[in-house]
């Protein structure tokens, strides 16, 4: 229907020039020497970098970094030969991408502008007459529903064509009928194979352009009126960054939604209390159909150095060094485990990141599979998307720590063993201390069955009499690494990009501390496999932290897919997330709700006691609800004639713990409404952040329905309400959103003016009826319909000047060949007709400021 719900958007100017890319000498970059100096270099001990510092040449361009170029060409991240091309690529500009939402309902329209109108304008006009496309469909992505433009912003804003080009892309943009995405960021998801039906966990979501891609792919075949059988809980532990997210998701529309803030590595389990399994279940958790919140689908794009992305962000350039991608293994590994251990056997998970670094990447795999001990497999994906041109996992590399080159962890000195672990080197090179020679210890590495290998990973624990110390001598060919991808940016001119596909073929094993870990002491990083017993939930408190990781990401942690004109203020009708740390609880507090000793069932007590718990659990954060007034809700059915086959119970919920004041009431589908339902009866644990479709919005007037439907929801609606319904010509509807507001008398449909006359006061619907000798047409994919108000002569818009710019533009591109009728000269209203107009609008304004409130 093309009125997904979209605030108007200010852009936040502070964020977004903080993200510019400013292709900068270093002179302009801003900054002193002595501060571009110390940003450019890496390793202060090093006599490389001495001779970096001493070496002036360096400072010439921002776009240069000789620690940058020295580790990459010791790692072979590209042979020899290719050096050239592979820095020359990342020191030019990027390309930029964007991709058609598949699941909006115009999809279809946007993509025949783009190939019937401006891919050939635009090559005419854009490219002076060079052999270069000026916009082409990315020949990896299905249906050619991703696109890359050769044009810089400055080109787009040059000529009129541009210009026009341009003005599409911002309008559909803020619509959400097209994404701006680096091109490389759009493959993780494509990995993930989601089916409609997938429960998706999205670890770190913001700002939300992977979540936006699964969301369409959850979306991609429902019917209008219908809702897929999946869906997707987004998360992300930055609460600014959250509010990005939800930001960008709104655009979407979607009941499928959840959008939550953790820590990814200490996601809740969400699973029943133990006392309710013991035969105690409440009704309610008996007719749950899960009782443990698992997903077929996980998308870990973890935080990460970010290098893949400096020809979109070169400031990185200046910032880059070799500890950025070491400090954060030890967090990219833990959250890794925590998404392994939420995936259902049998489902995939994705791990990528949009770094180059093998430390942050193939490192990380390996470690992976070491953990997972053989219920875990890195699928060979090599069949899939063939003309993805990418490059294997590298197989070697080293670590480089303080200026100096580790090629196995033996070589690491006592002082650093904290910050170097042994799952940063590749396999083979993973030597690990033996703990005091404690051979309990070491045996405690070894499985169940006393053997001193584990044949299903192929890992083989020896003991070095020369050195003391434990080796864990994989072969290289048992960890298949180079099943990994690398996209490497002179491939196909784009930025770098590291993705990973897991398969999940069993429960994971147990995974315990090894006695000689020390607390806070990163000495190994490697767990062993002790017993194959499936594990439910794996605390992750028995996954050390790494310390100085936390501290380095709100530097180093980019997500690069936002661009500029995508960061933007949150919408004004849902509060942000609060972001004073102080009124924050604990997220590990999360303690379960104990079976009530009244005899009432679980569910029912919680909702009892509502209020009180969910404003005591997540301080900050907006309980959330399930509305069940039935009167109210009766009303709502009533005035729209909602058809009994539409799925209410159940599905409604408010943000407000004063039931008596609600003004929005949100739309969940019934996966929501399932893991909403298991998070109260495991005591809350998700934290969650924002939920569900806004659907109807409460009036003020008392004759004109309690509640209005809001644009966002009434594609979900419209196909399901009998009543309130207008079905208006071409002519009509362009009309009355040219002029918002318009008297019975000023339509040209005479049945529309008489049917007008008789609905009640209030919210009602207009329904463009392109083939105008139906009187009700059939509401499909194609419908376009707009929220109005009756009021006593006259027809006013409920919309955003955004909604009706778009509809305007959606009409031109359905009418392109009816501009005979379509294109009408607006007809002029009469003073009379005006005055009229006028009074109903103002009656529509006191019904609009009494709303105004915040909820
Ligand atoms: C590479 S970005 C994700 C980009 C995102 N997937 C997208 O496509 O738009 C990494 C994200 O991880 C978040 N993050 C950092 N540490 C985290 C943690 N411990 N748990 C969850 N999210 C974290 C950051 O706030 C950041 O938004």
């Amino acid at each position: 229907m093309g009125f997904r719900g979209r605030k108007s958007r200010t852009q936040r100017k502070h964020f977004v020039q903080s993200r510019e890319n400013n292709w900068k000498s270093s002179n302009e970059n801003g900054g002193s020497d002595e501060q571009q100096q110390n940003a450019a270099t890496t390793d202060n001990n090093s006599s490389n970098n001495n001779r970096e510092n001493s070496n002036p040449t360096w400072q010439r361009f921002a776009t240069q970094n000789l620690a940058f170029d020295e580790y990459y060409k010791e790692q072979e991240i590209v042979p020899p030969e290719e050096w050239n091309t592979f820095i020359d690529c990342l020191r030019s500009p990027l390309p930029a991408a964007f991709r058609i939402n598949s699941s909006s309902q115009c999809y279809l329209e946007i993509l025949s502008k783009l190939e019937n109108d401006f891919m050939k304008s635009l090559q005419e006009e854009g490219t002076d007459g060079s052999e270069v496309e000026a916009i082409r469909p990315l020949p990896w992505y299905p249906e050619n529903l991703a696109w890359q433009s050769n044009f810089s912003r400055q080109q787009l804003r040059k000529n009129q064509i541009l210009g026009r080009f341009h003005e599409f892309l911002k309008l559909q943009n803020e619509i959400g009928n097209i994404t701006r995405q680096e091109a490389v960021s759009m493959v993780p998801p494509l990995f993930l194979d989601v089916r409609p039906d997938d429960f998706v966990l999205d670890m770190c979501a913001a700002p939300g352009s992977k979540t936006f891609q699964l969301l369409e792919m959850i979306h991609h075949s429902a019917e209008p009126g219908s809702l897929p059988g999946g869906m997707v809980l987004a998360n992300d532990a930055d609460v600014q960054r959250c509010n990005l997210l939800i930001h960008q998701t709104k655009r979407m529309s979607t009941a499928n939604l959840i959008v939550t803030n953790h820590e990814a590595q200490h996601f809740p389990s969400c699973h029943l209390n133990r006392s309710y399994a013991k035969g105690s279940e409440p009704p309610e958790a008996k007719e749950l159909d899960i009782d443990q919140l698992l997903f077929d689908r996980v998308l870990c794009d973890v935080p990460c150095s970010g290098d893949g992305t400096l020809r979109k962000a070169p400031d990185i350039w200046r910032r880059w060094n070799a500890g950025m991608g070491n400090g954060l293994h030890g967090l990219q590994i833990q959250i890794a485990m925590r998404g392994m251990s939420l995936l259902k056997v049998g489902g995939r998970m994705v791990y990528s990141t949009c770094s180059m670094n093998p430390i942050e990447n193939e490192a990380v795999v390996a470690e992976i599979l070491r953990r997972c001990g053989g219920s875990v497999e890195l699928i060979d994906v090599s069949s899939e998307l063939p003309q993805l041109v990418r490059r294997p996992g590298l197989k070697k590399w080293k670590v480089k720590d303080k200026g100096m080159w580790l090629t196995s962890y033996k070589e690491v000195s006592n002082s650093r063993r904290a910050a170097v672990v042994p799952g940063m080197f590749p396999p083979g090179k993973a030597f690990v201390d033996a703990p005091e020679h404690d051979d309990d210890a070491s045996r405690s590495q070894l499985p169940d069955n006393g053997s001193n290998s584990n044949s299903q990973n192929g890992i083989a624990v020896v003991q070095d009499p020369a050195t003391q110390t434990t080796i864990l001598n994989e072969e290289a060919s048992t960890l298949p690494l180079e099943r990994c991808m690398r996209i490497v940016p002179h491939d196909q001119n784009t930025g770098a990009f590291f993705i990973a596909v897991f398969h999940k073929l069993s429960p994971l094993p147990v995974i315990q501390k090894r006695p000689f870990d020390q607390p806070g002491k990163t000495s190994t990083g490697n767990f062993q496999a002790q017993s194959f017993t499936e594990v439910k939930d794996i605390n992750t408190d028995e996954v050390e932290q790494v310390d100085s990781v936390g501290n380095q990401l709100s530097e180093v942690t980019t997500d690069n897919d936002d661009d500029d004109d995508d960061i933007l203020e949150n919408g004004k009708d849902e509060a942000p997330l609060d972001t004073d740390p102080s009124k924050m609880v604990n997220e590990k507090r999360t303690e379960q709700i104990e079976p009530p000793s009244d005899g009432r069932s679980g569910l029912e007590s919680v909702r009892g006691e509502r209020k009180l718990q969910m404003q005591g659990k997540w301080r900050g954060i907006d309980p959330v609800i399930f509305y069940q007034e039935e009167a109210v809700v009766g009303q709502i059915k009533a005035f729209y004639g909602i058809k009994e086959s539409f799925p209410f119970k159940g599905h409604l919920i408010v943000r407000n713990s004063d039931i008596n004041h609600v003004k929005r009431v949100y739309y969940v589908s019934k996966s929501v409404k399932e893991v909403l339902e298991l998070n109260i009866l495991a005591g809350q644990q998700l934290k969650i952040a924002a939920v569900g479709l806004k659907m109807f919005e409460r009036q003020k007037s008392k004759d004109a329905g309690a509640f209005r439907i809001t644009s966002e929801g009434l594609p979900l609606m419209l196909p399901h309400i009998t009543k309130q319904i207008l079905y208006a010509s071409p002519v009509d509807f362009k009309h009355v959103l040219q002029h918002k507001s318009l008297k019975f008398g000023d339509f040209e449909d005479a049945k529309f003016r008489e049917n007008a006359s008789k609905l009640q006061f209030g919210c009602c619907v207009v329904v463009l009826n392109k083939d105008k000798t139906l009187s009700e047409p059939q509401v499909d994919a194609s419908t376009i319909a707009i929220g109005c108000w009756r009021g006593r002569n006259s027809i006013t818009v409920m919309v955003t000047e955004l909604d009706i710019q778009e509809l305007l533009e959606r009409m031109l591109m359905y009418m392109e060949e009816n501009t005979d009728t379509f294109l009408l000269e607006n007809k002029p209203l009469t003073a009379e007709a005006d005055k009229i107009v006028k009074a109903d609008e103002a009656e529509l304004n006191i019904l609009k400021n009494n709303e105004t409130n915040h909820r």
